[in-house]
């Protein structure tokens, strides 16, 4: 871990502790920390356009890290997604902590010619909700909740 992503890594314990503080981007590689590289293992749902993996930072808290697919989204649409987050402040919404955009050039090779294609990534972090979704509680009886 370097000391780019540690520092960051405080700035989030920090949001975590303060409901006040407004969602803000934080950097690919810090995610990558706390996900264990989106590792399997962290991996705690998916949804019809992403992957949700837990990520744990050093003193213990957690966040979900919403990881859209490559192909799901464009800019625009990814921007109003965010605007929306960032107004909807209620107690029974989950709280939005923040978003991150990241591209990177990568060089392939494309019917036989060098290119260089822009590789972008979209994610969204979330407030961490350790007991699984709603409809797990309406459906399932052996939960023994009424
Ligand atoms: N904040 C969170 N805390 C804990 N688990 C979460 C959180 N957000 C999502 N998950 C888990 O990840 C799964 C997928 O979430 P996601 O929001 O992508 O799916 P979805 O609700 O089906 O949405 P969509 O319709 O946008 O695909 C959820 O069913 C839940 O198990």
């Amino acid at each position: 871990m370097d000391r780019h992503s540690t520092t960051t890594q405080s700035d989030l314990e920090r949001m975590l502790c303060d409901e006040k503080v407004e969602p803000k981007a934080l950097p690919l590689s810090l995610l990558e920390d706390i996900t264990n590289r989106f590792s399997e293992e962290r991996e705690i749902g998916r949804g019809g356009f992403a992957v949700v993996y837990k990520g744990v930072l050093k003193n213990g808290a957690a966040i979900a890290v919403k990881r859209l697919s490559k192909t799901y989204m464009c800019e625009k649409e990814f921007h109003r997604e965010v605007e929306c987050l960032i107004k909807v402040n209620h107690k029974n919404v989950v709280r939005f902590i923040g978003y991150c955009v990241d591209s990177q050039g990568r060089a392939e090779s494309y019917n036989g010619k060098f290119v260089m294609a822009d590789v972008v990534q979209r994610l969204l972090y979330f407030e961490y909700l350790p007991h699984g979704t709603l409809d797990k509680y309406i459906t399932d009886a052996s939960t023994g909740l009424d």
